[in-house]
């Protein structure tokens, strides 16, 4: 497939109501996770992007029917399967390949997985998956593949040794076929985690402790089929905010999915930023201050991610986009990844007033007239943020790369197009 290019005509005011698709987030773990049980899944909404697409094929690989009955839902039978001869090509296309660990180790007894691919946005440990799995009884030997073995999986005391969220969802996945009761501490509590332990209560799962940072599981269990619909997705959600704001249009946001939102309007609301809740559609009005508050005191404030339920690492890039327009100084500190902010480069060629103090603090001081640009879009959230930039800047822009949206955003140029965006989507010339 030729990579695909984006041409965006900036400056226009958009307007309507925009559904967040399901979240990617979940919709990986939920999809390996469908592996563990003998009986079909049907799971609905679920985004029908590139990664979802990798992981389906890498399931179809090891001897599961999965099938697209619908453009958003996705039958799954793992009837038989096999833990073997896993596509390096794929694993390394999706961080989600390791996913499949839990649910094949527990299945199989062993698994030799390639390493991992996902977002070059900085180291990305593995250990914390490691620690949980060797608690739980497997042996695992990291060499140039992954390989985890384990005749039986027991359950354990677990304290992971931070709230990694893949790593409590593979934990997860194998407490729930080991024997005896684990408890996860530490646990991430994102709500991509929190959707996973309840598509597993439906199949047949015990799970406590759900959306907290201890998680129990009272194992084995007997499963058997299920329907589940995948949550909305929050970091869609956030970046429709951003959009909103950058582009001062009206948005409705329907189906928010609103119980999940707090943080993130908050760190919104920290720009100036107020969004209405009317049921569960998020409104975003177009009459937004748009004025950072200052700290008691008229100190200098910061807007920084953590692991849930504060403001989700996911959605910086997009912050700091929505803040190059809004009037005052902020202190951007995007805690976990390394290589994540190097992106704002793009946003000071555009003209925006950003100064990367390290590879962890930007300071944007706002608000500035962007202007379109080339851009090279180096992961799913830089560029949905390059995205933002660019629909907002005066004159045209081009953003290359722009499949890494696409790994996470389902048909972005369609929906915003009808917003009134002007986005063209087109294969790059190589
Ligand atoms: C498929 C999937 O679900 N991917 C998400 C998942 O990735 P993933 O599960 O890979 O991310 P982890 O939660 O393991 O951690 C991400 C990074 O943050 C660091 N870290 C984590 C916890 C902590 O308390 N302190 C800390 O510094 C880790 O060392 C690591 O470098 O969670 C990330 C963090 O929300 C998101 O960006 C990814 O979109
Ligand atoms: C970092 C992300 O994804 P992944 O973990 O799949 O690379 C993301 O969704 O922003």
């Amino acid at each position: 497939m030729p990579p695909i290019q984006y041409i965006v005509e900036g400056g226009r005011r958009l307007s309507g109501t925009i559904e967040p698709s399901g979240n990617k987030n979940s919709a990986l773990p939920i999809i390996a996770a469908a592996l563990l049980t003998e009986h079909p899944v049907t799971l609905t909404n679920v985004p029908r992007i590139r990664d979802t697409e990798t992981l389906v094929e890498l399931c179809r690989s090891v001897g599961a029917s999965a099938e697209w009955t619908e453009r958003n839902t996705l039958q799954i039978h793992a009837k038989e399967i096999r833990a073997a001869d896993l596509d390096p090509v794929l694993c390394a296309r999706i961080r989600a390949s390791i996913l499949l660990a839990g649910p094949l180790l527990a299945r199989c007894g062993e698994v030799a997985l390639p390493p991992p691919g996902g977002d070059v946005i900085g180291r990305r440990r593995l250990d914390t998956h490691f620690l949980a799995f060797e608690q739980l009884g497997a042996t695992v030997t990291a060499t140039h593949r992954l390989e985890f073995r384990a005749s039986k999986l027991k359950g354990a005391d677990v304290f992971l040794d931070e709230p990694s969220v893949t790593a409590t969802e593979n934990a997860l996945v194998a407490a729930v076929a080991a024997r005896g009761t684990t408890y996860l501490r530490n646990a991430a509590s994102e709500p991509h985690v929190q959707d996973l332990a309840n598509f597993l209560i439906a199949l047949g799962a015990r799970i406590e402790g759900v959306g907290t940072n201890t998680i129990t599981v009272h194992g084995p269990a007997t499963l058997g089929s299920a329907t589940f619909a995948i949550q909305p997705d929050h970091i869609e959600v956030g970046s429709l905010i951003g959009l909103a704001a950058v582009t001062r249009s009206p948005l409705r946001i329907a189906r928010a999915g609103v119980e999940h939102l707090r943080s993130i309007r908050m760190g919104f609301e920290r720009l100036g930023i107020v969004c209405g809740v009317e049921g569960d559609d998020l409104v975003v009005p177009s009459n937004q201050t748009m004025k950072i508050h200052d700290d008691f005191g008229g100190h200098v404030p910061k807007l920084e991610d953590q692991p849930w339920p504060a403001f989700p690492a996911d959605l910086m890039s997009i912050a700091i986009v929505t803040a190059t327009q809004c009037d005052g100084v902020i202190l951007m500190h995007e805690k976990m990844f390394e290589s994540r902010m190097f992106f704002v480069d793009n946003l000071i060629a555009m003209g925006g007033r950003i100064v990367l103090c390290d590879p962890h603090r930007a300071i944007v001081a706002g608000p500035s007239r962007l202007r379109g640009a080339p851009m090279n879009s180096p992961d799913i959230r830089a560029g949905m943020a390059m995205l933002l930039a660019a629909v907002c800047a005066n004159g045209t822009s081009t953003i290359n790369n722009a499949d890494q949206i696409e790994r996470g955003y389902e048909r972005i140029d369609e929906r915003l197009n009808a917003l009134g965006a002007k986005i063209k989507r087109i294969p790059a010339r190589t």
